[in-house]
């Protein structure tokens, strides 16, 4: 760790993807660890984030002020709930610092209060931090805007493990933005996420959302377009934490030099057209 890394602040530090975080930033040339994040109340609070994470003693230990950190550090990498995450949005804005969120599951009032803070603050914010996810997403754009013609039905299938709160995921939902916009439509004009009893038959043009949880998946997504004779499906299967949190630390180190603004994993991948 040099005097010029890039000082970092993990929220949620406790949680699946904190640990994640610190034991990754730990790894990383440029990145340091400044603080850990925990909810108030919470029995990690005091507990060293190394030590949590597995990594050794780091001497960073966990506290409940997410604003004082924030002033003393660069940027701020968040996996939390999207409650937390809008707070600490507007926290991050106060503090002029970079804001990598990868929580999913906000509501529309959570996004307009997100693209608030960004005004002041440099908001990096994505559904999912892989590169392999991003890059599926541009695919999926270029063949739902190729098979756009009659007849093409679009579905979108995610696993994760027991413990995830929202569906869809975050990704699922970013695959069907992803090919809303390949054929030119507002995916909230044509998402069907859920089916039940007797549903009839598919709406032409709707994108349809499948959700499965058990065991510890970490994460597997297909979109499947599906025409008369034939299916065309893309997927990805995510099997360890780390690409998220590289992903986010590259998101953080990206964020750095820009102004404020809500940028996307596609801007820091060079992937957005
Ligand atoms: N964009 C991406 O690439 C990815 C996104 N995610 C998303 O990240 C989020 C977190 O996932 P995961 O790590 O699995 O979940 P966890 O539940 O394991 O972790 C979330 C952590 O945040 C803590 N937390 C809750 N509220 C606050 C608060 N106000 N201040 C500080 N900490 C708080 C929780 O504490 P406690 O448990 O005590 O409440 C918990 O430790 C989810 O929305 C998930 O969908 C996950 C992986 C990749
Ligand atoms: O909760 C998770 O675990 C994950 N959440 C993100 C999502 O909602 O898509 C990203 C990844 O699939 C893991």
């Amino acid at each position: 760790m040099t005097d010029a890394a890039m000082k970092l602040v993990v929220t949620g530090a406790s949680g699946r993807m904190g640990k994640t975080l610190i034991r990754i930033i730990n790894e990383t040339e440029g990145a340091a660890l400044r603080a850990a994040i925990e909810r108030e109340g919470s029995d990690a609070l005091g507990k060293d984030a190394g030590e949590l994470a597995g990594t050794g003693h780091l001497g960073v230990p966990l506290t409940d002020d997410p604003l004082k950190a924030f002033l003393d550090a660069d940027g701020v990498i968040d996996f939390t709930t999207p409650s937390a995450s809008v707070e600490f949005a507007g926290l991050a804005a106060q503090a002029r610092i970079v804001h990598v969120i990868g929580t999913t599951g906000f509501s529309e009032d959570d996004e307009t209060q997100i693209k608030a803070a960004a005004r002041h603050a440099r908001i990096i914010k994505s559904g999912n931090m892989s590169l392999g996810v991003n890059l599926l997403g541009v695919l999926v754009e270029q063949a739902a805007a190729a098979l756009s013609a009659k007849g093409w039905d679009i579905e979108v299938l995610e696993m994760h493990h027991r413990h995830k709160v929202d569906a869809p995921s975050g990704t699922a939902l970013l695959l069907g933005d992803a090919a809303a916009k390949g054929r030119g439509v507002d995916l909230n004009d044509k998402a069907v996420k859920v089916r039940d009893g007797h549903a009839g038959p598919r709406e032409e043009g709707t994108i349809g959302f499948a959700t499965l949880r058990g065991g510890s998946v970490v994460g597997e997504h297909s979109v499947y377009l599906a025409g008369e004779g034939e299916t065309v499906t893309l997927s990805h299967k995510a099997t360890d934490r780390s690409i998220f949190a590289r992903g986010g630390i590259q998101a953080a180190l990206w964020g750095q030099d820009k102004k404020p603004g809500l940028y996307s994993m596609l801007d820091v991948l060079g992937l957005s057209h």
